[in-house]
Order: structure tokens, then sequence, then C-alpha cells
């Protein structure tokens, strides 16, 4: 391994394997480090993504989608269901797919490699290193696991990682340790410190990208809170199912405070019978059943005879975003920045736009001489007037999802399903069921009048 890059990138998922494609392919000695030791695995995810936004980073490769969707039904408490097509994009060749992550990972980092960039898996980031610190800087708990994250295999970890209980709701993500929170630095970020084949090495570089996921820690090493309230969590439980009775031709979508409170249970087919049927809770969800509880309870109902083949867990951020996502020498970008969709919890588009918006701009400031946290807070910028504005708008709705009442969606599954939503696009369609109850877009009026500036 070399002792020197222009940019180190910790982690690769979506949004360091893109941010490392980009940065290298823009002229940087680029490092990607992942700390399992298998990238893709386990996959903590329900795979569901949009072909065209995918297309715009990565040419579709159908050996990483398991299928093609147009429609996703959403069923209220009622049973009311209505749909949403993916014609209400607006975009031409539009379609919901769904991927199998093990081999989009995977394909996003050889698109790295090939870049030029030089890829270690079974390489955590321990800490980051700073232009003037005089002393061995105080660990994070990511020094203190790291034995524990290089002997363990990662499956076998999974449970502990991702538990969804109680201890899971104040997850590592959310302790205030003082050490981690928000430690004073010193100086610029200029390399990390990181364990390989069980050495510890310090390898500088002019920028590091901090892209590791939600349990990301690093950058509080520089002074950038991550922490997120519980309230912005979603609990996530997912099956991998095998059975019969799958319609494979739509996404299936259940909403409901008994079914899913503050979140939604999805079934998302794959083909060959099988499906990703998950489901994400609030964090701050009352009650103190857990999200595979209810899970198990939705299967038994409705697929009494399938066959588990997976299981997964994982965190999702929904805080609409970090306010600040750069430092001196240091950028954020997906999980870590919480970058997702509070209301649906999606990040893999979030996360590969991110992605490349920090790896331009790294090169850049590489190319520039200037590493500092003025320079790389164009990223910020861009991110901010872009999709920044689209999460922080749709958190305003998941606030007001989870004060719905069942009733509430029941009222509003039965204004949609009366409407022709398959002649307008997805924000015309909000709008127009809204329009459709004065008490419900009095409730709503902070997300009525940002949806109708954006279409006018
Ligand atoms: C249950 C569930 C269902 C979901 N369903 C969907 C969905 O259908 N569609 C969708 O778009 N999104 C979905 N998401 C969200 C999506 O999976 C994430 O938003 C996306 O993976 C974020 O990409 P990322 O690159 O930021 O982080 P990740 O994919 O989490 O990658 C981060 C990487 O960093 C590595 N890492 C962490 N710490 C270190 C370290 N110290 N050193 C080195 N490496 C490190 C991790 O091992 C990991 O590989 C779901 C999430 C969950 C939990």
């Amino acid at each position: 391994m070399k002792t020197e890059y222009d940019v180190i990138v910790i982690g690769a998922g979506p949004a360091g394997s893109v941010a490392a494609k980009t940065a290298a392919e823009k002229g940087c000695s680029t490092l990607l480090i992942e700390k399992r030791q298998e990238i893709g695995v386990p996959v903590r995810c329900a795979e569901g993504t949009s072909k065209t936004e995918l297309m715009k980073f990565v040419e579709i490769d159908p050996a990483f989608v398991c299928a093609e969707l147009h429609t996703a039904v959403v069923h209220a408490p009622d049973g009311t269901s209505f749909s949403i097509t993916t014609k209400m994009s607006g975009i031409d060749g539009e379609a919901g797919i769904i991927l199998d992550r093990k081999i989009f990972d995977r394909h996003l980092v050889k698109s790295a490699a090939d870049a030029g960039a030089d890829v270690y898996v079974k390489t955590p980031a321990a800490d980051l290193i700073f232009e003037n610190e005089t002393v061995e800087t105080n660990k994070t708990d990511e020094t203190n696991k790291t034995d524990e994250t290089n002997n363990t295999d990662e499956t076998n970890k999974t449970d502990e990682t991702n538990k969804t209980d109680e201890t899971n709701k104040t997850d590592e993500t959310n302790k205030t340790d003082e050490t981690n929170k928000t430690d004073e630095t010193n100086g610029a970020v200029c390399g990390v410190v990181l364990n390989h084949l069980g050495e510890e090495k310090r390898i500088r570089s002019k920028i590091v990208i901090a892209a590791d996921g939600i349990e990301s820690k690093i950058a509080r090493r520089a002074g950038i809170d991550t922490t997120l309230k519980l309230k912005d969590i979603e609990s996530g439980a997912q099956f991998l199912l095998y059975d019969d009775s799958f319609d494979q031709t739509k996404c299936e979508i259940f909403i409901g405070k008994e079914i899913a409170p503050g979140g939604y249970v999805w079934i998302f087919p794959k083909g060959n019978k099988t499906a990703n049927v998950g489901i994400g809770i609030a964090g701050n969800s009352e009650g103190k059943r857990q999200a595979i509880d209810y899970l198990e309870e939705f299967v038994a109902e409705k697929f009494p005879n399938a066959q588990i083949l997976g299981t997964f867990f994982g965190g999702i951020p929904s805080s609409g975003g970090l306010r600040k996502i750069t430092a001196d020498g240091l950028m954020l970008a997906g999980d870590a920045a919480h970058q997702t969709d509070p209301i649906t919890g999606a990040g893999i588009r979030y996360a590969t736009y991110a992605g490349e918006m920090a790896g331009r701009t790294a090169a850049a400031a590489v190319a520039a001489g200037d590493c500092s946290d003025r320079f790389l807070k164009k990223y910020q910028d861009e991110w901010d007037q872009t999709l920044g504005k689209t999460i922080r708008r749709n958190y305003k709705i998941k606030e007001a999802y989870i004060s719905w009442t069942d009733e509430d969606m029941n009222h509003i599954a039965q204004m949609a399903a009366g409407l022709p939503l398959e002649d307008f696009e997805l924000k015309e369609a909000i709008i127009a069921v809204l329009k459709s109850d004065k008490k419900l877009m009095w409730k709503m009026k902070g997300v009525y009048f940002d949806l109708l500036k954006s279409v006018i």
C-alpha cells in the first residue's frame, strides 16, 4: 500500500465507490478502503431504486437488475388501495428497478478500480490524521473495535450491528460518548489511520471522503456531529422470502399504525418467486415492539407458506441531511451525511449523486491546491441547492406523516383512489390529493405551498 494519496475514501458502498471512481477519473491518486472482508455483504437494503437516476452514473448491467417495475400499489389500513406509476415521474423510460446489491456494489467498486483507484477490503479506518497534531490522537471507537471488526465474519456480526431492538434505537450512532461526539481537532484532516492485515498504517492524503454509512463516526473527529436523534432513525428489518404467491409485476406498500408505526411495510419482488419483504418504523415509535415483531406478524398473515431465505436488519437515517458535510480536508457523503429520503428511506440514488459531487469537488480542490473547508463547501452548496432541497422538503412530509392517524391514512387513500392519478406527475398528484381535503391541506400547509412553488 502506498503511503500517500490525493484522496482517501472510507467505505465502499455506493457513495464511496462513486466518489472514488470520480476522483480517480479526474486524475487524483485515490485509495478506497472498506472494513468488511467482502464488498456488498451483508446486504442491508430493500434494493429498490430509480433506473433513470441510476443511469446518470452507472451503465445498467442486467447482471445486477433483478426486476424492472412500473407500478407501486399503496394499501391503507382499511384496505383501500391506490397505484403510483412510474409514468408519474414524467421521465421517458423511467422504471423502478430492484437491484442485486451484492453484484451492484461490486460493480461500482470495479468501476472505481478501472478508473485507477486502489481498493483494499478488510481495511477499517480507525482515525483521522490532522495537520498540526503533535501527539497520537484520541482513538475513536473504530480503533478499539478494529480487532473485533477484523476477526469476525461480518455475517455473524450482523445481528449485533443491526439489532433493531431497544439497544439499536440508542445504537452506536446515537451514543453521545464525549470522545466521539465533537472532538477537538488539530487543524486540517490530512490522512487516515487504518488497519490493514492486522497492521496499523498512517496513510496521508490531501482530502478524506467519509462514506462510511450510518455507523459513521470518523467525521466526529473533525468536529462534525453525525449523531442522529432517535426520531430521525428508521429501524429496518427485512426477509428475503420465497413464495409462489408474489405478484412479480408490482411493488406493494402497506401503511398504518398497527402495521408499521411511523413507516411502512414493503414488498419488492426480485423474480424467481422471491421478494424482499421488509419494514421500516420510526425510531421513536410508541410501544415496546421491534421492527422484526411487526414484520413477523405481517408475513405470518400474508405469506404463511413462505420460506425465509435471508434476514437483514439495519438503520436508515431520516433526518433530512446533516447541516455541515465538509471540514478542512474532509467531506462526508451518503448515509454518513444522512443523505437519504426521509419518507421512503431510499438512499442509493442520493449516495451516488453525493459520491459524484464529492469526488468531483475533491478533484477540483486538489487541482486548485486548496483543500480548505471554504473550497470544499462548493460540494455542500451544490448538494443543498439540488437533492438537499428535496430531502429537506420530504423531512417536513415525514414529520406530518408521523402525526397521521389510521383514519387520516384511510381518508387520503380514498381520495387518491378516486383521482385519475395516472394523468399526473407525482408532485401534482400529491397537490391534487391535498387539495381534495381542506383539513388535510391545512395540516400539511408547509409541504403544500413548497410543492406548489416547485410546480409553478
Ligand atoms: C432495511 C433497509 C432497507 C433499505 N432499502 C432501500 C431501498 O430499497 N432503496 C434505497 O435506495 N435505499 C435503501 N436503503 C438505504 C440504502 O441501503 C443506503 O442509503 C445506501 O446503502 C447508502 O450508501 P452509502 O454508500 O452511503 O453507505 P453504505 O452502503 O452503508 O456503505 C458504507 C460502507 O462503509 C463501510 N465502513 C463503515 N465504517 C468503515 C470504516 N471505519 N472503515 C472502512 N469502511 C467502513 C461499511 O462497511 C459499508 O460498506 C435501505 C436501508 C436499510 C437499512
